[in-house]
């Protein structure tokens, strides 16, 4: 379902995100470990179409058949939310301050034309889905840190992605709520569920969630294989062994 082929994301002179390419199946739930200034969430930002202004990005990552690289609005329009969807480090870059948590998460629906009733019904089912029920009356202020990574989680579901990119998703949080988001993503991802790429400096969180593993350093891929031969492999004894010093400094 995402193919990318040669993908670099470049400054004049300097390559962050240099020459990768990978594939992700369907339902596949494959980690993207490195330590930090590896590249990992400028990867994510060229596959998501959400490179900053000043940086090039070439090569090729076709979601589902279409090209995205150099895609504009009517490209993505389709495809966002409803293909690919992201969960970001930090929900309150997604959520409004301002608005309920209900009709935030029913807003996608609704611009997607399901009527008003039903696209509230569907919110407040999605909020139950994620251990929220009976909060769609809620501001996010109401709500702790890890209430509104779930809020954030049922907003990026409400369109039934086929691939949830999740960039650090529990880094923001307290270790104790951590497991009960990693739990959560468990239970919507998978195989006949959403396929994730779970961007990440925590070994032990990829190794939880995902078969497959996609090393990067210094912004290439340096790795892709499934979780225990990747851990394993003493070519990469470094390369792990740094992202798990970050882990433990984080
Ligand atoms: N907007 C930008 N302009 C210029 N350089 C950037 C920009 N964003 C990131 N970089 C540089 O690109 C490299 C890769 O950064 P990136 O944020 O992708 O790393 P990362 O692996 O996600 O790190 P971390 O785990 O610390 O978030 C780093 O050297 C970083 O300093």
């Amino acid at each position: 379902m995402l193919r990318v082929h040669d993908l670099s994301v470049a400054l004049p002179g300097r390559r962050l995100v240099d020459g990768i390419s990978f594939e992700v199946d369907a339902g596949e739930r494959v980690g993207v470990v490195g330590s930090s200034g590896a590249g990992k969430s400028q990867l994510v930002g060229a596959l998501l179409g959400l490179t900053p202004a000043g940086l090039r990005v070439t090569g090729s990552v076709r979601v589902e058949g279409t090209e995205v690289v150099g895609a504009g609005p009517a490209t993505w329009r389709p495809l966002r939310g409803r293909v690919t969807a992201l969960v970001a480090q930090d929900p309150g870059t997604a959520l409004d301050p301002l608005s309920r948590v209900g009709r935030q998460v029913a807003l996608p629906l609704r611009a997607q034309g399901v009527p008003f009733g039903q696209a509230r019904e569907r919110a407040a089912a999605l909020l139950a889905e994620v251990g929220l029920a009976g909060t769609d009356r809620r501001f996010p202020s109401q709500l702790s840190g890890g209430q509104r990574q779930r809020v954030a989680i049922a907003l990026a579901l409400a369109g039934a992605p086929r691939l949830l990119v999740a960039d650090e998703p529990t880094s923001a949080l307290d270790p104790t709520v951590q497991a009960g988001v990693l739990d959560l993503l468990d239970r919507v991802t998978g195989p006949d569920r959403a396929a994730l790429l779970l961007v990440t400096h925590d070994l032990a969180v990829a190794t939880r969630l995902c078969t497959r593993l996609l090393v990067l350093a210094g912004g290439r891929l340096v790795a892709d294989g499934p979780v225990a031969e990747v851990l394993t492999d003493p070519l990469l004894a470094d390369v792990v062994a740094a992202s798990r010093a970050l882990a433990v400094t984080r």
